[in-house]
């Protein structure tokens, strides 16, 4: 992609499939009944890859207003200790906009995909993949976050773009 040329990425429905290069996606169904069968306990991947000097858990609400679409991506991120979890809620629209390696490990944009997901998914980042953050659609929507960090600059690595991209919500 040229220099000053922005690109346009239409997404496609989350499925499994389709994000597996990148990471895991589930919808959260089933479990077990707990509290006197009064709610259900659906267990999450608990065993996030992670370097050994990853070892601090990262466990957060990430509360995010809506983007208004088309949503301009500017940057990617990756976070090259750990892989990262999030968790949907059932009343969640969100985008996540991914990237493969390029040159020299750094994001290829041209080959950059972005997922339309729905409802209660589970969510997990593979370690060192790059990702723009996560974006929710239509209302404020919180969303669990968990990682493992060093606590320090290793735990996160960005890369501006030369030409934004736009990603289109149907
Ligand atoms: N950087 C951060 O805290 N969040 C991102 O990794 C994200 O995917 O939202």
């Amino acid at each position: 992609m040229g220099a000053g040329k922005a690109m346009i990425l239409r997404p496609g429905i989350l499925d499994p499939h389709s994000f597996a290069p990148f990471g895991s996606a589930r919808r959260l169904s089933g479990g077990v009944s707990v509290n006197e069968n009064r709610g259900r306990r659906i267990d999450l991947e608990a065993q996030l890859q992670h370097d050994a000097e990853a070892r601090r858990a990262a466990l957060a609400l990430y509360r995010m207003e809506p983007s208004a679409a088309p949503v301009s991506v500017a940057f990617f991120e990756r976070h090259p200790c750990s892989a990262q979890l999030f968790v949907a809620p059932p009343s969640a629209r969100f985008l996540l906009v991914v990237a493969p390696d390029g040159d020299a490990s750094e994001p290829d944009p041209a080959r950059a995909l972005a997922f339309l997901g729905e409802g209660d998914w589970e969510i997990i980042y593979h370690k060192g993949v790059w990702h723009f953050p996560l974006i929710a659609l239509g209302a404020s929507t919180d969303f669990t976050m968990m990682m493992w960090q060093t606590g320090d600059r290793r735990d996160c690595e960005c890369r501006n773009l030369a030409a934004p991209l736009f990603v289109h919500v149907p």
